[in-house]
């Protein structure tokens, strides 16, 4: 066995857990530990290769987290929030570096979450790509920019198996927006429009989804003005990206002391 850091991915048949043991393959800086999934899955006791239709691995998939956090220094988690909270809180017990994925959460997870990241080294990001994430500075630049007779609206498209809307990453373009008008985003969000809803309200912030097909991802941030319009785009064709990104902070963690962090502290871009 390498002396690598060892990662446990969580929700490791998902469609992100799969990009993540690919990555992790691939990498010379973290090498896989371990693998989870929920309790009565049918990968739960096989081991992960065979379970992914390749080569044997040695890694036996658990649904014992806290076993197999025990013999990890990272777990890369894109699960569901309230698996999340609970991962959270195993990770924080062990001092382990925690690198969040997962989306949808409420505020009193959000909470939760900001608690557990005293013990761990937690970095969470609705988007871990460099593309989304340099769009967050640009969107916070333009909205400090223009006054509020440019409208902002939030135009994100998925795949349909997505179950949040909005996306993590259409809540943290809102959230740059917000910042650079100098308002909070709880004061102006428009989520959601349908029957007789009267005119805009000036100076709020809306969000539209769009869920179809195998869309990876894509993010539209438009400033709509009088006579013009500025479209800031970011389109996702490969969930690779999100892997390697998850990654990338994987390695940056181990490296910190406890505490929450952004993919913006991983990239250098606050
Ligand atoms: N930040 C980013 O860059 C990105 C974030 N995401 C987010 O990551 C999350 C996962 O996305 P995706 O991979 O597409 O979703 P999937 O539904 O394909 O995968 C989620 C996996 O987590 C498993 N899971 C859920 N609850 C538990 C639990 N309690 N214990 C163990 N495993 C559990 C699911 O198992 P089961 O099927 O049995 O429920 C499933 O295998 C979403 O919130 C998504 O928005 C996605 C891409 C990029
Ligand atoms: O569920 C997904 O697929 C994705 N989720 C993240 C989000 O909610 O923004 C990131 C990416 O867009 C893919």
């Amino acid at each position: 066995m390498s002396d690598l850091p060892g990662v446990v991915v969580t929700g490791v048949s998902g469609r992100m857990g799969r990009m993540l043991v690919q990555e992790i393959a691939a990498s010379d800086k973290l090498r896989l530990a371990g693998a989870i999934e929920r309790a009565g899955h049918d990968w739960v006791g096989r081991d992960l290769g065979l379970a992914m239709g390749g080569a044997e691995t040695g890694v036996i998939v658990s649904d014992d987290a806290d076993e197999a956090f025990a013999g990890a220094a990272v777990v890369i988690d894109f699960t569901a929030p309230e698996a999340t909270i609970a991962f959270g809180a195993l990770a924080a017990a062990r001092g382990l570096v925690h690198v969040i994925g997962t989306t949808g959460f409420t505020d009193d997870q959000i909470a939760a979450l900001e608690a557990a990241s005293e013990g761990a080294v937690q970095i969470r990001a609705g988007n871990m790509s460099l593309g989304v994430n340099l769009l967050t500075v640009l969107t916070r630049k333009v909205a400090e920019a223009l006054d509020a007779d440019f409208d902002i609206e939030i135009v994100e498209a998925h795949h349909n198996r997505k179950v949040d809307a909005p996306s993590g990453t259409a809540l943290m373009l809102g959230e740059a927006a917000a910042v650079g008008r100098g308002v909070a985003l709880g004061d102006v969000s428009d989520r959601g429009r349908d029957g007789i809803t009267g005119a805009r309200t000036r100076g709020d912030i809306g969000f539209s989804a769009i869920r179809g097909g195998d869309i990876v991802g894509e993010h539209d941030v438009i400033f709509a003005g009088p006579g013009e319009r500025v479209v800031l785009r970011h389109v996702a064709s490969d969930r690779a990206l999100f892997a390697r990104g998850a990654l990338k902070a994987a390695a940056w963690g181990l490296e910190r002391p406890a505490g929450f962090y952004d993919m913006l502290d991983v990239l250098g871009l606050n």
